[in-house]
């Protein structure tokens, strides 16, 4: 409860007490009085707060009081003294300070209370109301709205009953507030039009209430519309240069439920009866296709645009107003913005709608088409409380769609849009009951919460967006597969370039060890050339000892003097002693009486032997040298003049006679003339079948009739390991053995059994012959082999001038093919038996001379070029008288 203030009693006490002109009684009775109506009024507003109570409605009830004393004391002539005058004047000033403080609280609420509606989303509802007409005033209508005097925020309603409603919405224009004002309010909503907000302010109420007057208004008191869009240019224009702006303007009515263009009204377009529909975008959003959107750049543009669709808009004349807006007017503004910075594109709409009145049929007493156009007022307007409805009670289907209106407005009351509406009252008493239900219902609106406002960015420029996004990831995904290719291609050359580089590295290892191989070598060779020059020393020495020595042997050194007519066996001519060939190619053989025989080889050697060991008188040497030889069998064609055992190794001297090479030149004449391909017969080979039969032969093939073969060398060297029952001499079975050459087959290491391999290629007729040569020798070094097999082995392939043959086969006519050629093994048989010793020097250089070489006999005329007599061979000279004995034995 509020009382007077006891200052106030205190001093009407004091007035009352004091130096005082008034009668105390008759002031005292004021007092009362006055008290017991503030009380009475403090009652009446009992439904205000107990804040309220203490500000707005104590000043009011002390105003009323003070001015009811004023009146009382006029009415009296009462004159107050100046002590309570200047009391008073006190009083309404300290209550004018408590009005502006409660003023910005007030504002400041507010701003608090928007930011709130904001974030929820709420319609907001500004109620107005207009003043009573002349015609209300002239029939005595009272006023029944009152208003707040402080707070701008709600109104009262004093019903028949007496009963007094209050009202609050988030503003309200009392019937004295200018067009100007009410814009103020609505300008902040506005102006998020320009920062892409859609923004819907619709004008609802009774008809003749101020709906068009507000929204469009007159040509001296311009409405909403035109502030509007004045706003936007002036908003525009000091934002130019951060953001462009294109606005478009179209004007719609909605008649009867149909939609009308009122732009498009103009006779020349003749499009005013063109019926147009509702279409909801891609983006979710509703339009109207094919309303003309008006292009307008500056104010005066848009006034003309808005006359335009103002002119054209149905009107009709009710009892309620004598230009009765009979349809629902809607102003769409189109902005679509380009943030010039960011580049970020809006397209934002703002509807200001004019709603046609409601009215009660009864009331307004139309007929016709007047009441077709107040039923389709009222169903729509119908439509649009039950939409309110649904959404204040959040129902899950909103019927947006019962009427052109709602389906229209329903992206500005479904939310992502900030919508307000202006409800308009009358203040006439004729109209309270409409009036209550306009109140009520824009309560109810008042209610709706739509959620947050959403910026709406151009769809089209969205589009146009993610496409470029689109594109750029292609480009990316494009550009990382192009870097994972390059990557493979950096790995592959990187890994090239690691291969090449090991390479690079081996091979200069390789180059490294080459280069000292070679170096090791050429030493060794110098080594050897100087060991070859003493020995050519040594053998001239030797040779010209030799010859003060030698007494009608030898002519000259290593050359055998011809023997005398009578102690040479004269050789009957070849055909003689072959008795002619049988058929080409194949010698007949001779008969077993023509062939001489000639004695067994081991006799021979040991013949040999003796005679040249006769001086030595170790009977022990030779006893072994005999096992020896016993034991290995030394193969030779026969032209072995001298064998000397030492430990294990045996020196032979081999001669060859200058007979043999005079036989060889007379044999090729012969056959020459009687065959032609006797020649190469005739070079024959000798062929030394050792054990398991292995074909061992060197290649004579090209042999020259002008070597020089009356040379007595010597090699050092260990018998071979050759089997003597076995060993025959090939060419004696034809006219091809007519000369054998001296062919020495060594074991091994020193030289290798394994040396020359024979082997008849089966696909050819000439004789192919592989030669494969084993050099075990060359590659150890000193050092005994691993295994005889690890040995290295060379191939040789070249066409022989006779095919050699097995030993046990028939020895056909070589240009028929053999029935079969055998591979014969290279290693001796006895070689894992035998042992390793450790080679000297001398045994080297044999060793290295190991290999037979497969090149024509002709070729290597010259002993040097060819390596069985090549130049670093150690052949010391035997000294013993060469005997020729064994090489009749040859020519069986
Ligand atoms: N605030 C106001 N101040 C002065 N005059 C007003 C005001 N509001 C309305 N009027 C006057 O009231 C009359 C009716 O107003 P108006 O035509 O705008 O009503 P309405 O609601 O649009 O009616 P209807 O729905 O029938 O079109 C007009 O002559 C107008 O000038």
């Amino acid at each position: 409860m509020v009382s007077i203030p006891r200052s106030l009693s205190h001093r009407h006490n004091g007035f009352a007490t004091g130096n005082l002109q008034l009668n105390p009684t008759h002031l005292l009775q004021l007092k009362e009085r006055y008290a017991q109506k503030a009380q009475a009024q403090i009652e009446e507003n009992s439904c205000v707060s107990d804040d309220e109570k203490k500000t707005g409605k104590l000043k009011q009830v002390i105003d009323q009081a003070l001015t009811w004393a004023e009146e009382e004391e006029e009415r009296d002539n009462i004159k107050p003294n100046q002590e309570l005058q200047s009391y008073i004047i006190s009083l309404k000033e300290e209550i004018d300070n408590l009005k502006q403080k409660l003023l910005h609280q007030s504002k400041e609420l507010k701003a608090c209370h928007n930011q709130v509606l904001e974030l929820k989303g709420s319609i907001r509802v500004f109620c107005r109301c207009r003043p009573l007409t002349p015609n209300e005033c002239k029939a005595g209508d009272n006023s029944v709205i009152e208003f707040n005097q402080v707070l701008d925020n709600e109104l009262y309603v004093r019903t028949h009953d007496g009963a007094k409603k209050t009202f609050k919405f988030d503003h309200v224009f009392t019937p004295s507030h200018t067009q100007e004002e009410v814009f103020l309010e609505t300008a902040p909503l506005v102006v998020s039009v320009l920062d892409g907000f859609n923004v819907c302010i619709f004008a609802y109420g009774q008809t003749g209430t101020g709906k068009t007057f507000t929204m469009e208004g007159t040509e001296q008191n311009r409405g909403v519309n035109y502030r509007t869009l004045e706003k936007l240019f002036q908003l525009a224009s000091q934002r130019k240069g951060q953001y462009t702006y294109e606005i478009f303007v179209s004007v719609l009515e909605v008649y009867n439920e149909e939609i009308r263009d009122l732009l498009a009204t103009s006779p020349a377009l003749g499009q005013n009866n063109k019926k147009l529909e509702i279409k909801q975008c891609a983006d979710g959003m509703h339009h109207v296709p094919g309303v003309v959107e008006e292009p307008v750049h500056n104010i005066e543009e848009v006034w003309k645009v808005l006359q335009t669709g103002s002119k054209a808009r149905a009107i009709g004349s009710t009892n309620a107003n004598k230009h009765s807006s009979r349809s629902h007017c809607l102003l769409c503004v189109m902005v679509k913005g380009e943030n010039v910075v960011s580049g970020e594109h809006t397209k934002s709409k703002l509807w200001l709608i004019d709603l046609a009145g409601s009215e009660r049929i009864g009331k307004t007493d139309v007929q016709g088409e007047r009441l077709k156009e107040a039923q389709n007022i009222n169903k729509s307007l119908s439509a649009l409380g039950d939409v309110i409805h649904s959404l204040t009670s959040k129902s899950s289907h909103i019927p947006y769609r019962n009427s052109k209106i709602t389906h229209l407005l329903q992206d500005s009351l479904g939310g992502q849009s900030k919508t307000l509406m202006f409800v308009h009252v009358s203040p006439s008493e004729q109209d309270v009951g409409e009036t209550l239900c306009t109140l009520n219902f824009a309560t109810r609106v008042r209610g709706v919460e739509l959620g947050a406002a959403r910026k709406q960015l151009d769809p089209a420029e969205l589009m146009k967006y993610k496409k470029l996004v689109e594109r750029g990831k292609e480009d990316i995904l494009k550009k990382d597969a192009i870097i994972m290719e390059l990557q493979g291609a950096t790995k592959m050359k990187e890994h090239t370039c690691k291969t090449l580089s090991a390479k690079v590295k081996e091979s200069e290892g390789l180059l490294q060890s080459e280069r000292k191989a070679r170096v090791a070598a050429e030493e060794k060779l110098k080594e050897q050339t100087t060991l070859a020059e003493k020995q050519r020393m040594t053998i001239q020495k030797l040779t010209s000892e030799l010859k003060l020595k030698q007494s009608g042997g030898l002519t000259e050194i290593g050359k055998p003097e011809k023997l005398p007519a009578a102690s040479t066996p004269s050789r009957p001519p070849l055909r003689e002693r072959f008795g002619g060939l049988t058929e080409t190619g194949k010698p007949e053989k001779l008969p077993a009486a023509l062939t001489p025989s000639r004695p067994p080889l081991r006799e021979r050697l040991l013949d040999n032997f003796d005679r040249t060991n006769q001086s030595n008188q170790n009977q022990g040497k030779k006893r072994s040298a005999e096992e020896h030889l016993q034991k290995e069998n030394i193969c030779s064609e026969g032209v072995v003049l001298h064998a000397k055992s030492h430990r294990r190794r045996v020196s032979l001297s081999v001669l060859q006679h200058q007979e043999q090479a005079a036989s060889k030149s007379g044999a090729q004449e012969e056959t020459n003339e009687e065959h032609p391909r006797s020649r190469r017969r005739g070079r024959a080979s000798m062929c030394v079948l050792p054990q398991r039969c292995s074909t061992w032969a060197f290649p004579t093939a090209s042999c020259s009739p002008n070597v020089k073969f009356t040379e007595s060398r010597t090699y050092a060297a260990d018998p071979v390991s050759l089997d003597a029952e076995k060993m025959q001499i090939h060419g004696a079975k034809g006219r091809s053995s007519m000369v054998a050459h001296h062919s020495m087959h060594f074991r091994p290491p020193y030289l290798p059994l394994s040396g020359v391999i024979v082997e008849r290629e089966p696909a050819c007729n000439e004789g192919a012959m592989r030669v494969s040569n084993f050099s075990n020798m060359n590659v150890t070094h000193g050092k005994p082999p691993q295994h005889p097999h690890q040995s290295i082995r060379r191939e040789f392939q070249y066409q022989p001038k006779r095919i050699i043959r097995q030993n046990g086969d028939k020895g056909g006519h070589h240009d028929q093919p053999p029935q079969k050629s055998r591979r014969l093994s290279g290693v001796a048989p006895d070689l894992d038996s035998c042992h390793w010793e450790l080679p000297n020097q001398r045994q080297k250089s044999i060793g290295r001379f190991s290999m037979v070489s497969p090149l024509p006999w002709g070729a290597a005329h010259s002993p040097s070029a060819h390596p069985f007599f090549g130049g670093a061979l150690r052949v010391p000279l035997s000294a013993s008288k060469p005997s020729f004995s064994g090489t009749k034995a040859w020519h069986r």
